[in-house]
């Protein structure tokens, strides 16, 4: 293991679903832990603290009352309190592994990261681009849109999680591995100059290329780097269990080549692994992977 890498781990578990509406990813911590992650991490020589799971309330009835922005007031809640908790565990010097729960949670890790960075980069690992408002959201569902209220653009009341003016700037946001990106998430990504690195160009320069020019971006004036990695990122055949799947992903070797590149880096200040679901998934062949992901990211070697 780098030495210089954070050896305190705190593991934070955040079954939401409702920002993807659909069962099934609220499972996805307990698949995740069920696979092993702690004693995977302590074999790395990680010191671990898990906190357990921030719960979420279920409504009584799947019934939405605001279709453009489903389930807002507990989203906003469970966010809230992961923002707090995030906060607290970068404060005392740790690093936060949050586990997923769908992508809206990113939400809330990343207002939390930023209570303590002013100016942290984020890699963001996904077939989609998160980045819908409510006006251009197809769906209304929150987890279409972490990426646009972590840059300042969305509801209000997502803006005013963590109570933070501070927002991540465009220039040190980069993401990988997009395919499928709705037309207005397209429009906002040329307006804010995103550096976006679609299965097009890792096709193209390859995993190593497309991650040395990542990690300059985002470690370009910055105090720490976020990653956000959504399990449908990898392509189905390996990650399965997810409830957006689209084809033509990540293969198992550039998933991990990627992770080895940044835990070689030394750069990472706070990770999380979003969208596992275990309702679709074989065997948790997802949530296996992903512990895989996190122990290549943390500093696992192949000798
Ligand atoms: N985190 C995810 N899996 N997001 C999928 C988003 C799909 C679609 N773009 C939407 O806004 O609804
Ligand atoms: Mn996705
Ligand atoms: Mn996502």
């Amino acid at each position: 293991m780098n030495p210089t890498v954070n050896r305190q781990i705190s593991i934070i578990g955040v079954p939401l679903d409702l920002g993807a509406d659909r069962r099934g990813v609220d499972i996805g911590p307990s698949a995740i832990r069920y696979a092993g992650l702690r004693e995977r991490l302590q074999r790395i020589g990680y010191e671990i603290d898990d906190k357990g799971d921030i719960l979420a309330h279920r409504p009584d009835s799947w019934q939405v009352e605001e279709p453009a922005l489903k389930y807002l007031d507990e989203i906003e809640r469970v966010n809230s309190e992961l923002c707090r908790i995030v906060g607290e565990e970068l404060g005392k010097d740790r690093f936060p592994l949050v586990l997923g729960g769908d992508h809206s949670i990113a939400i809330g890790t990343i207002s939390g990261v930023l209570q303590h960075k002013k100016k942290p980069g984020v890699i963001w690992f996904d077939a989609h681009g998160d980045i819908n408002t409510m006006e251009t959201s197809p769906t209304g569902n929150i987890h279409g849109m972490p990426a646009a209220v972590s840059l300042g653009i969305g509801h209000e009341r997502l803006l005013a999680i963590g109570g933070s003016a501070v927002r991540l700037r465009p220039e040190n946001f980069v993401m990988i591995g997009i395919r499928d990106l709705d037309p207005g998430e397209k429009l906002l990504l040329k307006e804010l100059g995103i550096a976006v690195y679609t299965m097009h160009e890792i096709d193209i320069l390859g995993m190593a290329k497309v991650m040395q020019e990542a990690m300059s971006i985002v470690t370009k004036g910055t105090d720490g780097v976020h990653i956000s990695f959504d399990m449908d990122v990898v392509d189905p055949l390996h990650a399965p269990g997810v409830g957006t799947p689209v084809v033509g992903g990540l293969t198992y070797r550039e998933s991990h080549l990627a992770m080895e590149l940044l835990s070689a880096a030394n750069i990472v200040t706070s990770a999380e692994f979003v969208e596992v679901n275990t309702v679709l998934d074989h065997q948790n062949a997802t949530a296996k992977m992903a512990v895989a992901l996190m122990g290549s990211l943390l500093g696992e070697r192949l000798k």
